[in-house]
């Protein structure tokens, strides 16, 4: 599809009032996509929508936040930039869909409240990780900058899957998420255990504390893989990986579609949430999230990505913001273990944010955040 056939879809699209737009890139790639669809709820999730082209936004926890599924309506691949005319036509649907809510920063007071809490389960009672978020809240910005945002994500984050996104359901949401949840290429499938962050700096090594949370997470991945039949599967790692300002252990897991028992979207739902963004055991880390955090995390930590010709590519939302008409409010989260310590974890979650942020201030201008 050249420039040209593009913008007349996009003014069809725009004349029967189409609600939604993603932009992607996955990495280590410059192929960038731009989709246009309609965004409906998934009312079930099996194979079935992994069988239908589209984009898949599923929310951390399904019980507060609808799965979205966008179809296919356009799907064009470029590399370097959107021209001016395409930019026209599409920022409008960001604008209309731009949520209302107030964002309110978690203040230092706040998020030591919570972490005390959430110590003394992982103390007291059984629990062995936990992922502890906060927001924090910056001005809003210009929707006219989200291409140029999403732009440079993709020229900075290279490693990332890179999104700007927009549905009536999720409002905007922008991100360079750096954890595959699932992937499928062919018949080959991959998941990856991703725990453990340190600064990126070549001083800065692994210790004790890194290396068992990597290992409780990759343990696990292993017990959701084996409790689906599947054996045999090739492992790799644990190895550093770059993720911006911060470096992640990681270990890849490789396997085939045939070894999977039963449906491959059960696994996923089992995959999903990873005690990279949850904790362990599951259920009551889920249930200490509900009750001690204030936000609602809606689509952070949840997961998001394409489905084509039955194949898929899933990330984890993390390292991302939502963009409302008041605020970009960024989502930033750390794994707790017993070994955890208050001041070390802020400030990890502070050098998270440093991958959206440092845009943020270039792209938007934006001065003075707390
Ligand atoms: C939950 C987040 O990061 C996760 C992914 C990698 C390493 C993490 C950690 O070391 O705490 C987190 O589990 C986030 O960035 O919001």
């Amino acid at each position: 599809m050249n420039t040209a056939q593009l913008i007349d879809k996009l003014k069809s699209f725009n004349k029967e009032g189409g609600d939604s737009v993603i932009l992607y890139r996955l990495p280590f790639t410059d192929k960038k996509v731009l989709q246009l669809g309609n965004a409906m709820s998934i009312t079930k999730f099996d194979n079935k929508v992994l069988s239908n082209d589209g984009f898949i936004i599923h929310p951390f926890n399904s019980s507060f936040y609808s799965s979205i599924r966008v179809d296919q309506l356009v799907h064009y691949t470029y590399q370097g930039t959107l021209s001016g005319h395409v930019s026209e036509l599409i920022l409008p649907i960001f604008d209309m869909n731009l949520k209302d809510d107030k964002c309110i920063s978690t203040s230092f007071e706040e998020y030591q409240q919570q972490f005390e809490k959430m110590f003394h389960a992982l103390s007291e009672e059984g629990l062995n990780k936990i992922i502890l978020s906060r927001l924090k809240a910056t001005d809003s910005f210009e929707v006219n900058n989200v291409i140029d945002f999403f732009d440079e994500l993709c020229t900075l984050y290279a490693h990332a899957f890179v999104y700007a996104i927009v549905t009536p359901q999720t409002g905007v949401w922008i991100g360079a998420g750096p954890e595959l949840l699932l992937g499928k290429t062919a018949d080959q499938l991959q998941t990856v255990s991703l725990a453990g962050t340190l600064p990126n700096m070549p001083e800065s090594e692994w210790s004790k504390k890194e290396l068992v949370e990597q290992k409780m997470v990759t343990d696990y991945m292993k017990e959701v893989l084996e409790a689906s039949g599947i054996d045999g599967y090739k492992t790799k790692g644990p190895y550093t990986v770059e993720a911006g300002q911060v470096k992640h252990l990681r270990t890849d897991f490789s396997f085939t579609a045939d070894k999977v028992k039963g449906e491959i979207s059960d696994l996923l739902m089992k995959l999903h949430p990873t005690p990279a963004v949850c904790g362990l055991p599951k259920q009551q880390a889920l249930e200490v999230i509900a009750e001690v955090e204030s936000n609602r995390r809606e689509y952070y930590a949840g997961f998001l990505g394409p489905v084509n010709n039955s194949d898929f590519s899933f990330f984890v939302n993390i390292r991302c913001l939502k963009l409302t008409q008041s605020h970009a409010a960024l989502y930033l989260g750390g794994g707790l273990t017993r070994g955890s310590e208050l001041k070390k974890e802020w400030e990890e979650t502070e050098l998270k944010g440093q991958t959206l942020l440092s845009v943020l201030k270039n792209v938007a201008n934006l001065q003075g955040y707390e």
